[in-house]
């Protein structure tokens, strides 16, 4: 495969197969992390293949852990509450990689952070847990907010509030480092609280890791004590839904039948919730324990509804929505402004370049589906994975092949997305740029 490329996608008429869910890039940072916080060994199983994955891989490595690779496995040594001072870290274009380890920045004495991604991570908001870092007795640089940043940390812990109404991801690095400061956090989160699914991923990865976590109902406070060790001989990466739900939005659309196997039942990501989204559009998905079965073309019907509860699916259902009668509103998604690109203006400039009626408000996106896509254009990928996930799905029922640029950015997440799609029957060609 090219290291840079763009896809054409190529119309087909039906997609049929089994696939099993690649493993979740959320559990995959969170558990590697906990590994590394951990003073002993850990074997992580299953652990992603993705350029977040590696992109944190590296920086842990750049801290002292050692990863020593078991085939799909991870066996982890890690550096307990004493990561390497002094150390740059760049991950890339990875942001819960960004912010957790900015918050872990708190147990160093220095750390700075750089991206190679100006345009995409460079641009993402950071100033808010900064601020909480801050508040705590750090000192941090930061362009307004934005990498690249340096932290001077040796916190002790205490009282601290975070802003959660843009990313869960600050809270989350704070969960992170609370165990291991002296005095522990006692966090109040401000504002709406967005994106509760990673929030109680987290609070389950420190619990399954023996940290003691307690918070309120709202989790508008959480409460971790100080003094405490993370420790796991071993752990196991979950499937991945938001990668998922852009396989079963592609086969809730297109005739035909899939099977996606190691799809958990009650697992916390919020992404499992495009499940439920699919069938309340009329989509024909059963489950049987953790296989999910999708038989496609059903005719689907537009819904209005809360997509801050599985905000990374919103891109890969507005693709079922596109071929919805009616109009889908995805509300409350303001938070998609700030991920690899603006994923609400994006979104809406490239579903009208194909054809389709579609607006937008601060903090909702609305998309009105068509029978067919005429297609036969080149789309902007906006070197956003989820983006080029849906775009790959609006082709595949074009009447004519679309070109996506930027496809190569699909492997931030999901690297065998093409070949998991063309297992299934869809047809690309790969343009090297
Ligand atoms: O905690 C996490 O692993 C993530 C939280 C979410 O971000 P926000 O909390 O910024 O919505 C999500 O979009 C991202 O893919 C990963
Ligand atoms: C926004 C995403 O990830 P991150 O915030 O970790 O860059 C995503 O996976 O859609």
């Amino acid at each position: 495969m090219y290291e840079k490329f763009d896809v054409v996608v190529h119309p087909v008429s039906e997609l049929r197969g089994e696939l099993t869910a690649q493993p979740s890039k959320n559990y995959t940072t969170r558990y590697l992390i906990a590994a590394a916080l951990s003073g002993t060994e850990t074997l992580v199983r299953g652990v992603a293949t993705s350029e977040d994955s590696h992109a944190l891989q590296e920086c842990l490595q750049t801290w002292g852990a050692e990863l020593i690779p078991e085939g799909r496995d991870m066996r982890v040594r890690g550096f307990g509450n004493r990561p390497l001072d002094q150390q740059t870290l760049n991950p890339h274009n990875a942001g819960a990689v960004a912010r957790f380890l900015m918050a872990l920045a708190g147990l160093t004495s220095y750390t700075k952070f750089i991206t190679d991604y100006p345009e995409s991570l460079g641009k993402r908001p950071h100033g808010d847990l900064l601020k909480a870092l801050e508040s705590l007795g750090a000192r941090t640089t930061s362009l307004d907010g934005k990498m690249p940043i340096e932290i001077w940390g040796n916190l002790q812990g205490g009282k601290v509030s975070v802003n959660a109404s843009l990313s869960s991801q600050y809270t989350s690095g704070l969960m992170f480092l609370a165990p291991l400061l002296p005095d522990g956090l006692e966090i109040t989160l401000l504002g709406d609280i967005k994106s509760p699914g990673p929030l109680k991923q987290t609070i389950e990865t420190l619990r399954v890791f023996g940290v003691e976590v307690s918070h309120s109902e709202d989790l508008r406070t959480i409460t971790i004590a100080g003094g405490q060790r993370y420790h796991a001989p071993e752990v196991t990466v979950p499937g991945d839904y938001p990668g998922s739900s852009a396989l079963l939005s592609a086969a809730a659309v297109m005739p035909g039948e899939v099977v996606i196997h190691n799809l958990h039942e009650h697992d916390l990501q919020g992404e499992r919730l495009s499940i439920d989204v699919l069938k309340s559009m009329g989509a024909d998905i059963t489950r049987e324990g953790s296989t999910v079965t999708v038989r496609g073309g059903k005719p689907l019907k537009a819904v209005v509804t809360d997509g801050d509860f599985f905000t990374d699916a919103v891109q890969a259902l507005s693709a079922a929505a596109a071929s919805a009668e009616g109009q889908t509103t995805w509300e409350n998604v303001y938070t998609l402004r700030l991920k690899e690109c603006d994923r609400i203006s994006d979104t809406r400039a490239e579903l009208q370049k194909l054809g389709l009626s579609a607006s937008e408000t601060e903090d909702s996106l609305s998309i009105t589906g068509k029978e067919t896509l005429e297609g036969g254009i080149t789309v902007d990928g906006h070197g956003d994975h989820r983006m080029i996930m849906m775009l790959t799905i609006l082709g595949l029922r074009a009447k004519q092949p679309i070109t996506i640029t930027g496809a190569h950015h699909i492997r931030k997440s999901y690297p065998d997305f093409f070949d998991h799609m063309t297992r299934l029957g869809a047809k690309f060609d790969f343009i090297e740029r």
